[in-house]
């Protein structure tokens, strides 16, 4: 079987998945989620010309005073009066200015007695000094926020000023992760020669943090056909199902029967990369299926280069692939072989040098890494110094 190019893999998996159907999401709850449509202003902000400052509302024109204080605006407490010649209005920070005044002096620079002020600092010093006016922000029926956008909370914020109090965004993408693996044992518990911690739920579940997304460990199931057979046949209402391990062609290497035993179909299988050759792609009733390999650098690597991706795409990110970025390789490189080389190493002020093992199980070179160099298959030899594609992790 020939190995699919990797671009060809993340191409047919974007469109085997749609971005979810919209829900009604209370805006407290939308960062991090992606628009997919435009959204408007319901309202006009400021609504009203407003003080920008705490002092008194004048007519211009009286400069220098002395004026008559008449009233008070304050935020949520409009003065209903006009201003006349001669009068001012006592008005803070946020307030409606009152009809008849043009003009707001700050109170450092007046002095006030028996209710009326004096100037004794510099004044205004313009016509419409101090003022906000209605609709400088934005104005109703404005867009303010395109589709495609991932909601920061500075967009949350004027969502809400724009008097949104909930928006509809695609849902959020739920996903099952599956341990295969008779030697897996969970986290932190005893631990046999043959056996070795499950660290790539943990690791996945911890790569979709921050993500919008729902993630539910479904644990460790023991490379048994029957065993995985029946825990994929259990997983229900889920968008995206990942397993790890059992991916590859050992006799103990069981995801791709059991996805077919469990009702399911496998799309494609085996990717020209290195790490994460045996990738599996499938259907299990509605969910996109994702066989990721097990040892836990090519499950890292392909959980950033497709589940990444995937769950972006359901949640509506209009560019879910990773960014690619240049650089210059901190060391000699040698050729490539047959299949993509994803280099894990260490970027620094723009040097990106691998780390010291590029082995598939070495987690502790892993965690050393923060970008991947991309070396396409076939290169030739590379120098230090040379121009290179890198992938920030
Ligand atoms: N004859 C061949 N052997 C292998 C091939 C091949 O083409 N021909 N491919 C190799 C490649 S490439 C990879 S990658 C691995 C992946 O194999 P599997 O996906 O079947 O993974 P397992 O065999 O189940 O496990 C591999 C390794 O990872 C450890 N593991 C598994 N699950 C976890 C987990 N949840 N947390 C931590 N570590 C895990 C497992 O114990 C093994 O050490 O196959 C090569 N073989
Ligand atoms: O593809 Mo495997 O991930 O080379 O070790």
């Amino acid at each position: 079987m020939s190995l699919l190019p990797v671009a060809e893999a993340q191409g047919r998996l974007l469109a085997m998945a749609q971005p979810l159907p919209d829900e009604s999401v209370a805006i407290a709850q939308a960062a991090g989620r992606w628009t997919t449509s435009d959204i408007a202003a319901r309202r006009t902000q400021p609504a009203s010309d407003l003080s920008a400052m705490d002092g008194y509302a004048i007519r211009y024109a009286d400069m220098p005073g002395p004026w008559r204080v008449i009233g008070e605006s304050a935020a949520g407490a409009a003065f209903g009066g006009e201003v006349k010649p001669g009068e001012a209005v006592r008005i803070y920070t946020g307030a409606v200015m009152p009809d008849g005044a043009d003009t707001v002096i700050v109170q450092e620079d007046i002095t006030s007695a028996d209710g009326r002020i004096t100037l004794t600092g510099d004044g205004p010093g313009a016509l419409g000094k101090h003022i906000r006016r209605a609709g400088s922000d934005f104005r109703e029926g404005q867009t303010l926020i395109p589709a495609g956008t991932a909601l920061t909370p500075r967009h949350i914020a004027l969502a809400a000023l724009a008097g949104w109090g909930a928006l509809a965004l695609p849902r959020l993408p739920r996903i099952a992760i599956l341990s295969s693996g008779a030697e897996l044992v969970p986290p932190g518990a005893a631990c046999g020669p043959d056996q070795i911690p499950a660290s790539n739920s943990v690791m996945l579940s911890t790569m979709l943090v921050g993500l919008p997304c729902v993630v539910e460990d479904l644990g460790i199931i023991t490379d048994e056909l029957g065993a995985l057979t029946q825990a994929m046949r259990s997983v229900r209402d889920h968008d995206i199902i990942v397993s790890t391990g059992g991916a590859s062609v050992g006799d103990h290497d069981l995801v791709k029967p059991a996805l077919e035993a469990a009702g399911g179909s496998i799309d494609f299988w085996k990717i020209r990369m290195r790490p994460g050759k045996p990738l599996i792609a499938g259907r299990l009733g509605d969910a996109l299926f994702l066989g990721l390999p097990g040892n836990p650098v090519s499950a890292y690597v392909t959980a950033h280069l497709f589940l990444l991706p995937i769950v972006r795409h359901m949640a509506g990110c209009p560019t879910p692939l990773p960014q690619m970025a240049g650089a210059r390789l901190g060391a000699a490189m040698p050729p490539v072989g047959g299949r993509d080389d994803y280099v894990r190493a260490e970027l620094t002020d723009g040097v990106a040098t691998p780390v010291v093992s590029q082995d598939s199980a070495a987690t502790f070179a892993l965690a050393q890494a923060n970008c991947l160099i991309r070396r396409a298959a076939g290169s030739g030899a590379a120098r230090a110094g040379e121009d290179a594609e890198i992938i920030t992790l």
